[in-house]
């Protein structure tokens, strides 16, 4: 594999950990930060370009990048896990792709997620990832630019789905930390993990993405590694809420970006909009807004009307 030049904008936990695989690979690695380099210089002669700003940050990135001069061969890839809220109702959200795409319409964007907890990664311990593009051969180089004997990378043509995985199981992070946070037991984290990822799909689907794309890495996998670790934020904020902290506290001494919380404020506008049927994160987004204590969130869930379980 021929060496690249490659960019990673946003020097976060994410950022900075990619950063690491890229150079252990032989790249010539770039991190920009807000706080420090000329996009212009970094940014003129890149093969790569990896975002890994949080999704508060994507669009005044984007408009930024928008703004230099790149070469057309470079690749986007964004691994931003979150939603932005749009105006109408009419309208979807945004993903972090969608935003990339219309400012740059020329380049081919491509997806980056799956179950990469940082830390894990800066420790050296395998994972595996999913890339997902319109544009196979820019998925492939992608690919072929961040494998190594720690990182599998795989491939996947169903961009809209790896993209939803990742941002939607933030949510259901939330709640499962909760019920962890309450001391509910396995089994009730294995009903909230299951029906969290019936919830996942009905979304998913809904807005175009292929089920089965769900049960992959970006969908599943990546649900299981936030439910199951300490590690993840978006698991921590649900946690601390649980033993009866306030969401101005935890946010405030969370190291880094809980995703979830903003994720879950525009999948319940989408739902209620749409008539989405999803009842984890109707209260996950009443814990987070403090209308409900998490032992009253569980209850609500265990006496909701009588289901069949597929339909
Ligand atoms: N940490 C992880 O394990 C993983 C995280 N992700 C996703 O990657 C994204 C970043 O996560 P992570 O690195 O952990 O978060 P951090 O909180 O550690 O870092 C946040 C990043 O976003 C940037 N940022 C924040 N606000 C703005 C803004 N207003 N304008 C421009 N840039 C901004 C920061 O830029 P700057 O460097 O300039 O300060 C920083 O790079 C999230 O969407 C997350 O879901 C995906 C996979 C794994
Ligand atoms: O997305 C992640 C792991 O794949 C990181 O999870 P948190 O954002 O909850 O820390």
């Amino acid at each position: 594999m021929s060496q690249r030049t490659i960019v990673i904008l946003g020097a976060g936990a994410w950022g900075t950990t990619l950063a690491g695989l890229a150079a252990a690979k032989g790249h010539s690695v770039h991190l920009w930060s807000r706080q420090q380099g000329d996009l212009q210089t970094v940014l003129g002669d890149a093969d790569l370009v990896i975002s890994a700003v949080s999704m508060k940050g994507v669009s005044a990135v984007v408009e930024q990048v928008g703004q230099v001069a790149i070469a057309s061969h470079t690749v986007f890839v964004t691994a931003t896990k979150g939603l932005a809220a749009t105006s109408s109702a009419d309208t979807m959200p945004l993903l972090p792709s969608q935003i990339w795409q219309a400012a740059l319409p020329s380049h081919p964007i491509v997806v980056l997620s799956g179950p990469n907890l940082s830390q894990e990664i800066q420790q050296g311990l395998p994972a595996a990832s999913v890339v997902a593009s319109h544009d196979r051969a820019a998925a492939a180089t992608v690919q072929a630019a961040l494998s190594s004997n720690a990182f599998r990378v795989y491939t996947n043509p169903d961009m809209l789905g790896v993209e939803l995985g990742g941002t939607l199981k933030n949510v259901i992070a939330i709640a499962v930390g909760a019920c962890d946070g309450l001391q509910l037991g396995t089994n009730a984290k294995a009903a909230l993990v299951t029906r969290g990822l019936a919830e996942i799909i009905r979304v998913g689907t809904y807005w175009g993405a292929k089920p089965e794309t769900f049960y992959g890495l970006s969908g599943l996998g990546d649900l299981l590694a936030t439910c199951n670790s300490a590690l993840s934020r978006n698991y921590q904020v649900g946690y601390q809420l649980a033993q009866g902290k306030t969401l101005t506290d935890v946010i405030a001494q969370l190291q880094g970006t809980a995703e979830g919380v903003n994720t879950t404020q525009v999948l319940i506008k989408l739902a209620n909009e749409q008539a989405i049927a999803v009842p984890i994160s109707h209260q996950v987004d009443r814990l987070l807004k403090g209308d409900i204590t998490p032992q009253a969130a569980v209850e609500a869930l265990m006496l909701r009307d009588y289901k069949p379980e597929i339909h």
